[in-house]
């Protein structure tokens, strides 16, 4: 036997020792839980039983409440442990099939003693002597494994840096308890298990990398110092990864003080979630909170207007002609209402509003006003100029609340409240009654006294016709944001002075004003607008914050402008904050935050922030990366992970019946290859209604819309900015022509669309291809026109 084969051996042997520890725990977890199950079932079912019900003395009352207190304690004691004890099954169901994928033997400084530590995604003791036999990947000691090869090597604990030597690294690959594979490695994560993971088909569903995190990713996911973590990173570069990963680590590392409904992820859209939800649950953690922008948005403002998508916007920007009238006006308002100028501006508009110029609705009832606009403005303004804004709304409130109780005693005697009285129906007479009678019992008022009850009714129908008055006093629609809003749209001078004379002014900003009070006046705001309006709400009405969340995460941060960062931050004062981007990537009209690194510093200030770039690319082939790195500027850094694969080809065709014969075909042609998971990619919704349409008949495919909650399994008709985060085996643009993808503004898109493909991308075109494809080096790609067969009769 050859020493690799005795070593091999070896491992297998202690692999079937591990498992079978890991099998006997389990069995006893199963009984456990087994009880624990039957024990809730018992106490739900026996509930009442031990609870002494007795409502007839105060005491009784008391006892009654302890009695149903002790038992609700003890249920949820149980429910907590069998929740545990369910959570440690699975990761030991998990271990009994793979139970770990690294070893490392560590010599400590100054002691002898060489250590075997074995990695697995979760940990596991020998319950007989007290040690580890599998460590979990995020232990300290496990940062040994990504960090370092053979040689010096060191971690941090909490109790300080840990120095030594590492004498082996070792690599597996176990499936169904069954070494796979074994190899000792240097100081990469193995390019062979890489390689393994990533010659893998594309899911319909993330999957964690634990096994092959590499070492600058580990900086992402260990990373506690700062306040705000920047990770710049190229297509497929893993950051979604890391930052799923990151998230598993926290919730282990801060297991006591941190739950995963205290961190949340933005992601660019519903679809999305669903495709990264499953990698936690993989990792044996619970899933964070996923959200996305436009729902947090849709919360606040869903009420008041009809809110644009950022889709709705995409779709008008890519699918407009330029030279439409009211075009260039739209992608300059996208522009400036997205920048931080503009921010700006909100701002010293509302340092404004300290001293002048709030706009306020009067209250009224029964056409009657109960204060006038006016008057709340000569109280708002004469209050303390020191008191902030939204604080001076807050006493402007409770002032009118007291006006209110002031109007509503002159009313108890209006003859309107004497008539509501005798029109009263039987039912709402006894409701009203009811009222009286416990207002009465607290007053210690007699009843008999016909007049009495006659007036506290009277007191009960004027407080219940008052309600809606009240709840606008208390929710503060006092305010007229809307018009505040409207103002720098409807007053060009004012516009003028906040931004610090005429030639400040953006360009087209007459016509810019003109579609957005048109379209306020319908009650809709657009896309670009939303932010800032909400932005400015707050300023006058106060923020809303929430505390509870200590992680945010917001991937595809390139698509968020530096007014949604920076809301982002005010919403969440106690949470730190995770930015993945890529420039590139960036598809929106709007200014990007990662155009220049300056503003998204600024955020939090260059003390707290911390940036780090990965520049290789994980997903594609070589072959589709060296084709696709060249239509973005910088893409020449992209290095990509040496697996090979075919050349993407170009595909020019004729017209559109040929277009949609060619795309079918090709669909069959990469199933029959293997390829699960294709995607065929369009530039708009529209245009994907119309592939849908058109190839449906031909061959089976699925439309994805923007409603779409989750992937099917087949082919898929995808608008490309849909498609973001996500990735395919096979790629199919549909229409990559020169006449589809012909603007400077759409490169990015373009180069979005391309960079979904794992292994195989091909770009149709009707016609010419776009130049963002034909200056490419001609020899990344295979060029294939496919011209009309000559006619054989015709002379030659
Ligand atoms: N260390 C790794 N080991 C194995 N696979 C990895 C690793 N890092 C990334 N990958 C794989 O590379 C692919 C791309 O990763 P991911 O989606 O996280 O990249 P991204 O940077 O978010 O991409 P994009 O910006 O293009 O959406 C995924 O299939 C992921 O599993």
């Amino acid at each position: 036997m050859s020493m690799k084969e005795a070593e091999w051996q070896q491992e297998q042997s202690r692999v079937d020792e591990v498992i079978q520890k890991v099998a006997l725990q389990m069995d006893e977890l199963e009984k456990r839980t087994g009880n624990v199950r039957s024990d809730v079932v018992e106490i739900r079912k026996h509930f009442w039983d031990e609870v002494t019900i007795n409502f007839s003395h105060a005491e009784d009352l008391t006892e009654t409440y302890f009695s149903m207190k002790q038992q609700a304690d003890v249920m949820s004691e149980r429910e907590r442990s069998h929740r545990h004890a369910s959570a440690t099954l699975g990761k030991y169901r998990r271990l009994v099939q793979s139970p770990y994928f690294g070893r490392i033997d560590f010599v400590e400084e100054n002691t002898e003693k060489k250590e075997s530590i074995y990695l697995g995604i979760a940990s596991f003791m020998d319950e007989e002597n007290d040690t580890f036999l599998i460590y979990d990947w995020r232990a300290p000691v496990s940062s040994l494994y990504y960090d370092y090869g053979p040689g010096a090597a060191q971690y941090d604990t909490p109790g300080g840096i840990i120095k030594g030597e590492m004498l082996l690294k070792r690599q597996f690959v176990i499936r169904d308890g069954q070494i796979k594979l074994l190899f000792d490695t240097g100081i990469t994560i193995g390019d062979e298990l890489l390689q393994q993971a990533l010659s893998r088909s594309a899911d319909s569903q993330m999957r964690s990398i634990v096994a092959t995190i590499q070492k600058e990713q580990n900086q992402i996911i260990r990373n506690e110092r700062s306040r705000m973590l920047i990770v710049q990173g190229a297509a497929g570069s893993g950051k979604t990864s890391a930052a799923l990963q990151r998230v598993a680590y926290l919730l282990y590392k801060n297991r006591e003080t941190l739950r995963a409904d205290q961190m949340v992820l933005f992601s660019p859209n519903p679809l999305f979630n669903s495709y990264v939800s499953t990698v936690l649950p993989e990792l044996g953690e619970e899933n964070m909170e996923q959200t996305t922008f436009q729902e947090y948005l849709e919360n606040r403002l869903g009420k008041e207007f009809e809110l644009e998508d950022p889709f709705e916007q995409m779709e008008y920007i890519l699918s407009t002609d330029p030279h439409t009238e009211g075009y260039a006006a739209r992608m300059e308002s996208i522009r400036y209402k997205s920048s931080a100028a503009y921010l700006e501006t909100l701002r010293k508009y509302t340092e404004r509003l300290e001293t002048e110029g709030m706009l306020f609705k009067p209250l009224a009832f029964r056409g009657k006003e109960i204060v006038s606009a006016e008057a709340m403005k000569v109280r708002f303004y004469a209050m303390d100029a020191q008191v902030k804004l939204a604080n001076r709304v807050v006493l402007l409130r409770d002032w009118l609340l007291t006006e209110l109780s002031a109007f509503a005693k002159k009313e108890w005697n209006e003859a309107w409240v004497e008539e509501e009285m005798e029109l009263l129906s039987q039912e709402d007479y006894q409701r009203a009654y009811q009222k009286v009678r416990k207002q009465g019992r607290n007053k210690e008022m007699s009843f008999d006294d016909f007049n009495m009850e006659k007036e506290l009714l009277a007191r009960v129908i004027v407080r219940e016709r008052l309600k809606p008055v009240r709840s606008r006093i208390k929710s503060l629609r006092f305010v007229d944001v809307t018009k505040l809003y409207r103002q720098l749209f409807d007053n060009p001078h004012l516009l003028t002075e906040l931004v610090g004379g005429s030639d400040l002014v953006p360009a087209y900003w007459s016509e810019i004003s003109r579609q957005t009070t048109e379209r306020m006046d319908k009650k809709e705001l657009s896309y670009e607008d939303s932010t800032p309006y909400l932005y400015l709400k707050e300023q006058v009405q106060g923020f809303q914050m929430n505390t509870n969340v200590r992680h945010v995460f917001v991937d595809e941060a390139q698509d968020y402008s530096p007014f949604q960062l920076e809301f982002l931050k005010r919403l969440f004062p106690r949470g730190r904050m995770t930015a993945l981007g890529d420039l590139n990537q960036a598809i929106f009209a709007h200014t990007s935050v990662f155009g220049e690194e300056e503003p998204l510093v600024q955020l939090f200030g260059s003390e707290q922030t911390e940036l780090i770039r990965l520049t290789r690319s994980y997903r594609s082939t070589r072959e589709i990366v060296e084709f696709t790195r060249g239509m973005v500027p910088g893409g020449e850094s992209i290095i990509p992970f040496n697996r090979g694969g075919e050349k993407p080809q170009v595909i020019s065709v004729m017209n559109e019946d040929e277009l949609h014969e060619q795309v079918a075909m090709h669909i069959e042609e990469l199933q029959a290859d293997g390829y699960e998971s294709i995607a065929v990619i369009c530039k708009t919704a529209a245009e994907s209604r119309a592939a849908y349409e058109a190839l449906a008949s031909r061959t089976p495919v699925n439309l994805v819309k923007k409603e779409t909650a989750a992937f099917s399994k087949g082919t898929q008709i995808i608008p490309a900015y849909l498609a973001k985060g996500v990735e395919f085996d096979a790629v199919i643009l549909y229409n990559g022509s020169q006449h589809q993808y012909g603007r400077e503004n759409e490169r990015k898109l373009f180069y979005t669309a391309c960079t979904r493909a794992m292994h195989s991308l091909r770009v149709f075109s009707i016609g010419e291809p776009s130049f963002f494809v034909t200056t490419q080096p001609q020899e990344t790609y295979v060029p294939i026109a496919l011209v009309p067969e000559a006619d054989p009769a015709a002379p030659r």
